[in-house]
């Protein structure tokens, strides 16, 4: 293992492999897909970024610094029901690419970055309110 902060050992590569498998679903996804075709013109460049995105989460790799809880927020069709389709899909994609161990680990993680992008969404304005200032 590397970082010695590593959540978990996975491999760079295996990471490239399991989000270029898992976007390639997403995009096929009768849910997902056309939010993604929306929002997503350059996918090589999108899959670079999860990517680093993955690698600073899981190996502490600082390689990427965005802020995706505003992404998804400023993004309006992305709704608090995505998120266990995109979850099942992704435990789908890890369940296929890695060792049980790895699988299980990267999977928690998953699930709970996700219930915190979930949860922001649910707390997010709907579009054209009026701020509530107290
Ligand atoms: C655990 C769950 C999720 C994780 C870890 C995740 C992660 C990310 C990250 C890191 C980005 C890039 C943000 C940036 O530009 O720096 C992103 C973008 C995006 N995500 Fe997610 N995401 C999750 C769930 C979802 C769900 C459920 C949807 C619903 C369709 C979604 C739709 C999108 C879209 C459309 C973008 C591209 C936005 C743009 O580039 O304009 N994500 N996501």
């Amino acid at each position: 293992m590397t970082n010695p902060l590593a959540q978990f050992d996975v491999s760079r590569d295996e990471i490239a492999r399991v989000v270029a498998r898992f976007y390639a679903r997403v995009r096929r996804d009768p849910v997902l897909g056309p939010v993604f075709a929306a929002h997503v013109r350059d996918w090589p460049a999108h899959e670079e970024k999860i990517a680093r995105f993955w690698a600073n989460a899981i190996l502490r790799e600082r390689v990427y610094d965005g802020n995706p809880m505003q992404v998804h927020k400023a993004a309006q069709d992305v709704q608090p029901e995505h998120f266990a389709v995109w979850l099942d899909l992704f435990d789908e994609v890890l369940a296929e690419e890695l060792n049980e161990e790895t699988a299980r680990r990267w999977s928690a993680l998953a699930h709970r970055i996700g219930r915190g992008f979930k949860v922001g969404l649910e707390m997010r304005a709907p579009p054209g309110s009026v701020p509530k200032l107290r």
